[in-house]
């Protein structure tokens, strides 16, 4: 396959094929009604080879920075550090870029100006967490307050720089300890890989420095935990998800899941959800 657009499909392309892009990767070659996946960027292309032969119609492997020449929606799933890379180029050429990292999107966020001046879009899915359709809506009125509390497993929170710099010991927890209790910037700070979904609330709501975020390591759970609550002149919410890890012990089974729904959405007759 060429990233030749053949027809009015809109074509995909997936930059990391770990615990999100390998399942994203496969739902778009078993088939989303108008998607097709193009491209695939890996730093690795030796250790996906057996992946990706293994699809039906295997999309051509490029570098990270060409993804936005060969897709109208380029899907990031790859570690923060490469969010630039991979979002910069598509939006500049006014395509759109759908980001997991969002982490990464705080000191990066003249990319949305870029976006912006160019035609491209920024779209942050759900990911992990619950319920951005109804902060988004409470954001339209008036949010008082966002406070979200995650307990992850001791194997969901491992090599965090928050924990790695405070020299914290969470191997031999046996009860839960309060990590960290600040601001959503600063948690993406101290957890980049873990708190993902505490920016994202804090974009559809009141912004990473109004989003209140309590970080427990809990070896009584086995599922990474996250509980929100929403005060507004709109409504009162409180919202809660645990989810399964995936094969990576960071990241939620239910994230891949998401953005498959979002891509769905792209071209679907019948949308339901903001
Ligand atoms: N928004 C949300 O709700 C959530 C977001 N996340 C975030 O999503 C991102 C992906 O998570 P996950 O899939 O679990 O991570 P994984 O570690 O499983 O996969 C990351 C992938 O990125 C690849 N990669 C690394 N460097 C590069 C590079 N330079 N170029 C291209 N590919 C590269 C890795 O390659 P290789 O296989 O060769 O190592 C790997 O395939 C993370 O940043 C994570 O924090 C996670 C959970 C929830
Ligand atoms: O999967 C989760 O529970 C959340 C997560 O890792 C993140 O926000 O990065």
């Amino acid at each position: 396959m060429t990233g030749q657009k053949a027809s009015n499909e809109l074509r995909v392309a997936i930059a990391g094929l770990g615990s999100i892009g390998t399942k994203i990767a496969s739902a778009l070659d078993q088939g989303i009604e108008g998607l097709t996946l193009s491209a695939v960027a890996v730093r690795n292309p030796a250790k996906h080879q057996a992946f990706i032969g293994g699809l039906r119609r295997p999309p051509q492997i490029v570098p990270i920075e060409q993804l936005g020449e060969v897709a109208d929606i380029v899907v990031e799933c790859a570690p923060s550090s490469q969010l630039r890379a991979i979002v910069e180029p598509a939006v500049k050429r006014g395509k759109a870029a759908v980001v997991v990292s969002v982490g990464g999107l705080l000191d990066n966020f003249d990319l949305v100006d870029l976006a912006r001046a160019n035609g491209g879009r920024i779209i942050v899915p759900t990911g992990a967490l619950i319920g951005l359709d109804a902060v988004n809506a409470a954001a339209i009125g008036t949010i008082n307050s966002v406070k979200m509390v995650t307990r992850k497993p001791i194997d969901g929170l491992k090599g965090a720089p928050f924990i790695v710099e405070n020299n914290i010991d969470i191997d031999n927890l046996r009860e839960p300890l309060k990590l960290f209790e600040g601001t959503a910037r600063e948690a993406a700070k101290g957890f980049p890989a873990n708190l993902n979904v505490a920016v994202a609330l804090s974009l559809a709501g009141v912004g990473p420095d109004r989003t209140s975020v309590q970080i427990w390591a809990d070896p009584t759970v086995t599922r990474n935990v996250h509980r929100i609550e929403v005060e507004a002149d709109s409504a009162r919410f409180s919202m809660s998800i645990e989810n399964i890890p995936s094969e990576n012990p960071k990241t939620g089974l239910i994230t891949a899941l998401s953005v498959i729904a979002l891509l769905r959405k792209q071209r679907a007759t019948l949308c339901v959800g903001t």
